[in-house]
């Protein structure tokens, strides 16, 4: 690698779909969720006059984000089938899918590898504490159910995404057993290609009374997972999660090289808006570093389809 390139950030110009925000599961600091039912689905046609309209905009990624129908659900197959739609329309129009629809099946995992150019899924935390309190209502939030996800997704050499949610309950020990458990299962399988550190970030939405994860607690945590995570797998901060332009900075210092993807609407926290690109490009800048697009999937996993 030459020397010009180690002060290179990347983030992904991307938009969100949403399947739907109907959730079984009620995680307390969830803004995005609504009752089963209770939301109407996006639907193909939707869908496709929402992509012509992106279309020569310079978006690659198209981050399918999804609330969960339960799996014994008669409306699953339903909801499944419209995911796998909508991957396959963003990738005949030219765009790649990134899908985190949270958990699924191994044959609905299978499936959805044929139309994603890589998925993810949020280890959030694995300490079983959580199941007290802001996991008290949401089984996919089971930590032996998710880190069978990241296993099978291995097992599938799906690129993946996966990452903490840092403030919701948990010890500083509990995020470096969580870290310790990617990068066990990314030596056996080689397929997380980032991890995402994501301060939890209260919203109008959310019953969880808790303060913002501590920001000036983040380098610290980046670089305690540099130390953790091998080499080949990024660390992702979210930008407008990090309000402060010196703390953002810090978390490059402390190790961090992506952005994650960046687009009209943080589906997850809407009450954070983005920095629009030239904003964060005069932030990222003086301080020496060059802000460059990335694909959703890693040059290093990028396989001829
Ligand atoms: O804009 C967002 N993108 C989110 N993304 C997308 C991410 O920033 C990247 O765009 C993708 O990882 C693809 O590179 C997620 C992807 C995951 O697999 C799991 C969780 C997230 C969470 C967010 C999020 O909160 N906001
Ligand atoms: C899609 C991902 O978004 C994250 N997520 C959900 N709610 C919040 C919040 N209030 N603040 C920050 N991140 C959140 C979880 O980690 C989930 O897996
Ligand atoms: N429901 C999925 C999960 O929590 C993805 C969207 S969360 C807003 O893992
Ligand atoms: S965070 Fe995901 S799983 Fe939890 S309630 Fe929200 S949409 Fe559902």
């Amino acid at each position: 690698m030459s020397l010009s390139r180690q002060n290179i950030v990347t983030y992904s110009p991307a938009y969100t779909l949403v399947p739907t925000y109907e959730c079984f599961n009620r995680c307390t600091y969830c803004n995005f969720r609504t009752d089963p039912g209770k939301s109407p689905w996006l639907t193909v046609a939707e869908a496709k006059s929402i992509l012509q309209q992106l279309q020569n905009q310079n978006v690659c990624e198209i981050l399918i984000l999804s609330g969960e129908v339960h799996p014994l659900s008669s409306r699953r197959e339903a909801w499944f089938q419209l995911i796998y739609d909508l991957c396959a329309l963003a990738l005949s129009m030219g765009f790649l899918p990134h899908t985190n629809a949270g958990i699924l099946s191994f044959a609905e995992m299978e499936k959805l590898k044929n139309v994603n150019v890589s998925m993810g899924l949020m280890l959030e935390q694995l300490t079983p504490k959580l199941l007290n309190t802001v996991h008290r209502h949401a089984p996919s939030k089971l930590p032996e159910v998710r880190l069978q996800q990241l296993q099978w997704a291995g097992e599938l050499q799906i690129p993946f995404t996966t990452g903490l949610l840092l403030g919701i309950g948990e010890t500083e020990d509990d995020w470096w057993q969580t870290l310790a458990a990617i990068s066990d299962l990314h030596q056996r399988y080689h397929h997380i290609q980032e991890v995402i550190l994501q301060p939890h970030s209260p919203g109008s939405q959310q019953t969880f009374d808790a303060e913002p994860f501590n920001p000036h607690q983040l380098p610290e945590v980046i670089a305690k997972a540099r130390e953790i995570l091998p080499a080949d797998i990024t660390i992702q901060i979210p930008p407008n999660l990090v309000k402060d332009e010196n703390w953002l900075l810090a978390c490059l210092d402390a190790g961090a090289r992506d952005l994650g993807g960046i687009g009209p609407k943080d589906e997850v926290n809407p009450d954070y808006p983005h920095l629009q690109e030239q904003r964060l490009r005069k932030i990222l800048h003086p301080a020496g570093w060059e802000l460059v697009p990335r694909l959703p999937v890693y040059p290093q996993f990028q396989r001829n389809r």
